[in-house]
């Protein structure tokens, strides 16, 4: 494809998605099916290109006020630039594979005056910036995360504009993570054990992994090591009666069920028949059979009541503004608002609070989101406690020490001795942001 035609579709693409009327991942989606015709190393330009956009809205609008031509096409020249740049840098080499080095190839897709404006753009420092054009986050959610980290803000909003590393689970029913590493690198995929997840492999790049024997054979699953790290501080056991609340795709479920070692009974339940179809081949592929996946109208739905008083283990992996994720979905600081924010904490508090019905005597509930702000957090863990006195909190770092976690103590915050909650942040873990709370119910 012509250097000047991959940029015009990149500028359609951004158009698109800055409608915010659809998650910029659907948007993207949908593009590549109108235009199959494009090679993956166009996808990949197109897609990063759009996100950069996404990650720098504030800085690149600040940039775009000069310049001519589409505002659209203005974001997307940004952003673009940025991208092959960057590809250029990743492969250790200037050109790429049509020979072509990445300044020549924005050269020939920019016209002479959109050169000059690129040029006077770039030479503009970090330092000459205004704060909000530094840190690209929406004014409501500054201050929030300002009082959490101090210092650290800025660390965190530099790893949220780059995108985060892919992350396997290593499906332990019936693979050992180091046997499933040694078979990635003979297929081309090179992977390192994850820090803190035992079942873990980061890999390098972004390899298509649909076609790969480990993944067809369900011995692998993309997941986040956060995400590991959620399912296993539930430490579903063989033979258990465990229920997943908000298993949506069963990113979480697939986990716990191989945790029980294919035993016992797992229901994933959902508001969302329409996720739950997307869990079905997933769990054909990891050979579990102890999955029940059922459809709820809502929290207060039949089934739920009648599995009252009768479940050894809950995970609660609440709806949420999804913040943590915003490596991934950076789309969501400009689709998100502190009104949705504020409607999401009252439902979170009510599904915790049905959920927590199910748990039986001694038995364990864990609530979590993918969310970075406290009121999703610490405040809903907080208000839960103080109203179920037969509710009692456990230290999650203390969890995760019996199940021989690495440095658990740097992984949680909170409670008296700041091991109450684990609360994963990218700057420091290099994962989602996310976080748990884990109580015991008085026997
Ligand atoms: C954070 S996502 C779950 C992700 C999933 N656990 C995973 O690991 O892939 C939250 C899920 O909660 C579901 N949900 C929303 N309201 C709910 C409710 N009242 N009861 C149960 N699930 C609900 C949503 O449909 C969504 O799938």
């Amino acid at each position: 494809m012509h250097p000047k035609q991959l940029l015009d579709a990149c500028a359609e693409l951004v158009k698109r998605t800055l409608t915010f009327e659809h998650p910029a991942d659907a948007v993207v989606s949908r593009f590549f099916r109108e235009n199959r015709y494009l090679g993956p190393r166009e996808r990949a330009t197109l897609a990063e290109t759009t996100y950069t956009v996404l990650r720098k809205k504030l800085r690149f609008e600040a940039l775009a006020h000069s310049g001519s031509g589409a505002r659209e096409r203005r974001l997307a020249i940004l952003g673009f630039a940025e991208v092959l740049r960057e590809q250029a840098r990743k492969e250790g080499k200037a050109r790429n594979k049509d020979g072509q080095d990445s300044e020549t190839f924005i050269k020939a897709a920019l016209l002479p005056q959109e050169l000059k404006w690129l040029a006077a753009c770039d030479s503009i420092q970090p330092e000459e910036l205004m704060e909000a054009h530094r840190h690209n986050l929406p004014e409501w959610l500054v201050e929030p995360l300002k009082a959490q980290l101090g210092d650290g803000f800025w660390q965190l909003t530099a790893s949220m504009e780059r995108s985060a590393p892919l992350d396997l689970r290593v499906n332990q029913l019936h693979d050992k993570r180091s046997d499933v590493r040694k078979e990635l690198e003979k297929a081309g995929i090179k992977a390192e054990p994850t820090p803190y997840s035992p079942m873990g492999l980061r890999v390098d790049g972004k390899p298509a992994l649909t076609k790969v024997d480990a993944f067809v054979r369900g011995a692998i699953e993309v997941q986040d090591e956060g995400s590991q790290l959620l399912a296993l501080l539930l430490d579903a056991k063989r033979g258990e009666m465990v229920v997943d609340f908000c298993a949506g795709a069963g990113g979480k479920t697939l986990a716990i069920g191989a945790a029980m070692r294919n035993t016992g009974r797992l229901y994933a339940f959902d508001v969302s028949g329409h996720r739950l179809d997307a869990l079905k081949p997933r769990l054909a592929r990891s050979g579990l059979s102890n999955v029940h996946p059922a459809a709820i109208a809502h929290e207060r739905d039949e089934r739920v009541k009648r599995l009252a008083g009768k479940i050894d283990r809950v995970l609660v992996d609440a709806p949420c503004s999804g913040l943590g994720t915003l490596r991934r979905n950076p789309d969501l600081k400009w689709r998100q608002s502190a009104k949705a924010v504020e409607e999401l904490t009252q439902k979170q508090a009510s599904i915790l609070e049905s959920s927590a019905r199910l748990v039986k005597a001694g038995g364990r509930l864990v609530y979590a989101t993918c969310s970075i702000l406290p009121q999703e957090n610490e405040a809903i863990a907080e208000a839960f406690s103080a109203a179920h006195p037969d509710f009692v909190p456990l230290d999650a770092a203390e969890l995760l020490e019996q199940l021989k976690i690495a440095d658990a103590d740097k992984l949680c915050s909170g409670g008296d001795a700041g091991r109450r909650y684990l609360r994963l942040w990218p700057h420091q873990h290099e994962t989602d942001g996310f976080f748990a709370a884990v109580w015991v119910r008085k026997a």
